[in-house]
């Protein structure tokens, strides 16, 4: 299997390899959270001309071919959430997204790439799901992530949505995704998101917690910055960009401004925050500019499940149509990559 030392957009000598899923995890001490510092909070700006010209380069730059770029997409596999999250969702549902998450390419094509097995990152479903998911992935080693606390809207009380969280922490997830309340940003009242936040990482337990911020829904990405900060602060795991149910979810300037937070954070505390776009990306090479974009900001500690995830619904189909492509010279029509 080749590996992934080529950089998905340049020639570089990173060290990022694909299909590590079932390597020794990397241990990183958790994110133990900092008093509520206001004035770093009211110092963090985004100048948002600036970003968004960055963020309009990263699309257009020369991409990994041929087998760096399978090796690439293989890597990205493993950091997938591979999610449903819709209103009729059935156990029967689930039980197939589990069996792909479990194989998530077919073997024919493993086989030609020379790669052993892997995994997506992890499962994303409502509480309701919870269990069904645990049990169809006994055995796997694949956690599965809540959405918890009113998702998406996160506008049910307070006590329901931490005890929403403990539910689902009963039922077996490792991982909880929260929503922040949206009006704590709009109105600067940031010390009610540190405790709303606080809250939520102690009900988490050993749960780690990723804190979805709703960017579409923050009006600026000044606001998106102080965002980041306060929950990262608070003790976010991870911060993740959406829902998937805004009107605008994950984008490259949101992007850059939430893991340059992630940097700052790193650098003044020494905690390493992972980092979670989600909502609207279903093109391998989208997640190829996402894991380019990573590695030149962050570094390739960040490529790493622990540290990275994608948030999709429907990226793995694509990923797989552009692997069995790599492999055979044709296309496969979409739907035969279904997800569940
Ligand atoms: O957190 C994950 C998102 O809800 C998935 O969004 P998507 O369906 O647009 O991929």
């Amino acid at each position: 299997m080749p590996d992934t030392s080529n950089h998905p957009t340049r020639e570089g000598t990173g060290t990022a390899r694909g299909g590590d899923a079932h390597l020794p995890q990397l241990h990183e001490p958790r994110n133990a959270g900092m008093a509520l510092d206001m004035d770093w909070v009211r110092a963090a700006q985004a100048n948002t001309s600036a970003i968004e010209r960055r963020a309009a380069t990263l699309p257009g730059r020369r991409s990994v071919k041929k087998e760096y770029q399978a090796a690439w997409l293989l890597k990205a596999i493993t950091m997938i959430d591979l999610t449903t999250l819709a209103g009729d969702d059935t156990e029967g549902r689930v039980r197939r997204l589990c069996a792909k998450a479990a194989q998530p390419v077919r073997q024919d094509i493993l086989d030609a790439l020379g790669m052993g097995p892997i995994t997506t990152g992890a499962v994303c479903v409502y509480h309701d799901m919870v269990e069904t998911a645990v049990d169809a992935l006994k055995g796997t080693g694949i956690p599965v992530a809540a959405v918890s606390t009113g998702f998406p809207a996160g506008l049910s009380p307070l006590p329901l949505r931490v005890a929403e969280i403990r539910e689902s922490v009963k039922s077996g997830a490792q991982e909880i995704d929260i929503v922040i309340s949206r009006r704590h940003v709009l109105t600067g009242n940031w010390q009610a998101l540190y405790d709303e936040m606080a809250e939520f990482r102690a009900a988490c337990g050993d749960a780690h917690v990723k804190a979805i911020l709703a960017t579409g829904e923050l009006g600026t990405l000044r606001n998106v910055a102080r965002a980041s900060l306060v929950c990262m602060m608070a003790g976010a795991d991870f911060i993740k960009t959406s829902t998937g149910k805004e009107g605008v979810n994950a984008t490259l300037p949101v992007s850059l401004v939430m893991i340059r937070a992630i940097r700052a954070y790193h650098e003044a505390t020494g905690f390493r925050v992972g980092y979670k776009p989600a909502g609207g990306i279903s093109k391998a090479k989208d997640a190829l500019t996402y894991l380019a974009l990573i590695k030149d900001e962050l570094g390739d500690r960040w490529l790493q499940p622990d540290m990275f995830r994608f948030g999709a619904s429907s990226l793995l189909g694509d990923i797989e149509r552009q692997l069995e492509h790599h492999v055979t010279g044709r296309y496969s029509a979409g739907y035969r990559h279904a997800m569940a």
